[in-house]
């Protein structure tokens, strides 16, 4: 608590000029956990440790010199979940769905999960991950229909050796800045006047009217 009585809140979102979620989907033990592990530590630990509850990463980088921090929700996929919270897609800027490449039904099982985004997140960068290539490396040779047939990148990956991970992240982080940056999305639009709002608000008045109409200087771009 300050001086004025306001509760001190997560430094990392003053720091940051610009935050964005990115959620991770797919079937259990397709290997969501372990690609973010190897991202953000960069290490892998290959024993077996289902998720089941909501998991939040926190990465901090910079994209165009400009801070960024990203939120990483994982949570479980398993069947007995059947389908995910709404609050687990609210206000998420992209989406990572991933397979097993080992496993059929978790490929045919993309269109379930593809479905339920897109109820609540119609329109924001979806990439579809076919992991765990190190099991395998012929797989990268098939032809994995459903990415093209819905328009989505694919990317092929290992949790375990790493290959295609930082490629795959650094990709999506950047769809999901600019998705929060020009996206259509109503309700995105109505959240974003409301942080420009409370920007101004600190501004001094006459000189908000004096530039009615201009972006006040040093403002980010919307
Ligand atoms: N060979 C291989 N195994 C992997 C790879 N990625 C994950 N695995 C293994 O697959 C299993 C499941 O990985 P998790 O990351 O826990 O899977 P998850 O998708 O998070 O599963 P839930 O949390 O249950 O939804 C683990 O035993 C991992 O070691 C990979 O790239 N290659
Ligand atoms: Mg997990």
């Amino acid at each position: 608590i300050d001086a004025n009585g306001i509760p001190e809140l997560d430094q990392d979102k003053y720091d940051a000029d610009e935050q964005v979620k990115i959620i991770c989907l797919g079937d259990s033990a397709v290997g969501k956990s372990k690609l973010m592990e190897r991202f953000l530590i960069d290490g892998y630990r290959p024993q077996q440790l289902s998720t089941y509850a909501l998991t939040l990463y926190k990465y901090n980088t910079t994209i165009d010199r400009k801070a960024v921090l990203v939120d990483f929700w994982d949570t479980a996929g398993q069947e007995r979940f059947q389908s995910m919270h709404p609050s687990y897609y609210h206000k998420a800027h992209a989406c990572i769905m991933v397979f097993d490449v080992q496993r059929k039904i978790t490929y045919k099982n993309l269109t379930n999960w593809y479905t339920e985004l897109r109820e609540y997140r119609p329109e924001i960068p979806c990439v579809v991950v076919a992991n765990k290539i190190d099991a395998d490396m012929k797989v990268t040779q098939r032809n994995f229909n459903f990415a093209k047939k819905q328009g989505l990148p694919l990317y092929f990956v290992s949790a375990a050796d790493g290959t295609n991970v930082v490629k795959m992240f650094k990709e999506t982080i950047k769809m999901a800045m600019s998705y929060k940056q020009n996206s259509s999305d109503f309700m995105d639009e109505v959240m974003r006047e409301l942080e420009n709002f409370e920007l101004e608000q600190n501004k001094d008045l006459s000189l908000q009217t004096a530039q009615k109409g201009l972006k006040p200087e040093g403002s980010e771009s919307v």
